[in-house]
């Protein structure tokens, strides 16, 4: 019988209808009782780690999850980790970077509807990632509306349908019908012994480019952020004329800041060697993303960055598929 662990952190899922608006408010075991219609074929024991709305949740937030499951790890078979899913994706990848290599699931879900409400997917979300959290497949992923996303491409496309989630850039793992798992992606299982590293360096900026966008406000950037994520446009390119992005990207390259160029389009990634506004890029200084997500490029730098500050070895670490985060596709 499988041995389970179930870790809440609050959301939608654990919410409650206040004076305010909705809260999270319900804990692990209140969250548990919910689907106690379930067949015991595990046994699942539970902590409430944090009760918070995923809008307030911050990196700290990232490694005490990460922490909960590295200190647990050896005493479980699978996990089962319930979020809001404002964020969720950030949080799946993070833990992607943060914990690697697990032999065990770490299956991260949520929900549109709050559990205490009559109609509601947060059931069959919980019911879902716990079916999921028994197989035999090692890593960590997203469980959401009947589909298994790798934790490094889950991206939230929907604010309040049922199917919130997809997974972009690649391919989803399986589907979910009632108790039977469809697989649709091999998952990568290389043997490698379970690494933890929840480091993380916090000082990292993501832009989002739009035309008038002001060269100078990247001069305030260099005291304040070791690395700076960019989302440009199409196959990713940085204006050069007029508004001159490119001039204040080399200045802050010079000052040791670290620059990720990636595109504002969810698929496909970026290839900056077709267009002049991409080709004038030098690709030898900034870090390419080839087709990661936004949602995992921020916690990817934070992680590279709490692990070296030589821009040499970030750029390395961030070109480096971890947790299938980068792929050829189709793969
Ligand atoms: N559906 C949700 O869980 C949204 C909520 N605001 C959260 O991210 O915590």
């Amino acid at each position: 019988m499988k041995k389970l662990l179930l870790l809440t952190t609050g959301g939608t899922i654990a919410s409650v209808e206040g004076e305010n608006g909705l809260a999270p408010a319900v804990d692990a075991n209140e969250l548990l009782s919910y689907v106690s219609d379930l067949d015991n074929e595990y046994t699942m024991e539970t902590i409430s780690l944090m009760n918070l709305d995923s809008t307030n949740m911050q990196p700290e937030d990232w490694v005490t999850m990460a922490e909960a499951v590295r200190d647990h790890y050896h005493a479980y078979d699978g996990f089962v980790i319930t979020h809001g899913t404002d964020t969720m994706a950030y949080t799946a990848a993070a833990l992607s970077y943060m914990l690697q290599n697990s032999s065990k699931p770490i299956v991260i879900t949520g929900s549109q509807i709050p559990i205490t409400f009559q109609k509601t997917d947060a059931k069959k979300n919980i019911k879902d990632a716990i079916r999921f959290a028994c197989e035999e497949v090692g890593g960590v992923y997203v469980v959401f509306d009947g589909r298994v996303i790798q934790g490094t491409r889950a991206i939230k496309l929907r604010t309040k349908s049922y199917d919130a989630f997809e997974s972009i850039n690649y391919p989803y793992i399986a589907f979910i019908h009632d108790d039977t798992i469809e697989y649709n992606k091999k998952t990568h299982g290389e043997n490698l012994p379970f690494s933890v590293d929840t480091s993380l360096c916090t000082d990292v900026l993501l832009l989002r480019l739009y035309p008038g966008l002001k060269p100078e406000m990247l001069d305030a950037l260099a005291s304040m952020y070791k690395g700076v994520v960019i989302e440009s446009y199409g196959s990713g390119g940085i204006p050069f004329e007029e508004r001159d992005l490119l001039q204040k990207i080399n200045e802050l390259v010079e000052k040791g800041i670290v620059v990720v160029i990636t595109t504002q389009c969810l698929e496909e990634g970026e290839d900056m060697s077709i267009y002049e506004v991409g080709r004038r890029i030098d690709q030898e200084l900034v870090i390419r993303s080839s087709n990661m997500n936004t949602e995992a490029i921020v916690p990817k730098l934070m992680w590279a960055l709490g692990r070296s500050t030589d821009p040499k070895e970030v750029k390395g670490m961030m070109e480096t598929p971890i947790a299938e985060d980068i792929t050829i596709w189709p793969s």
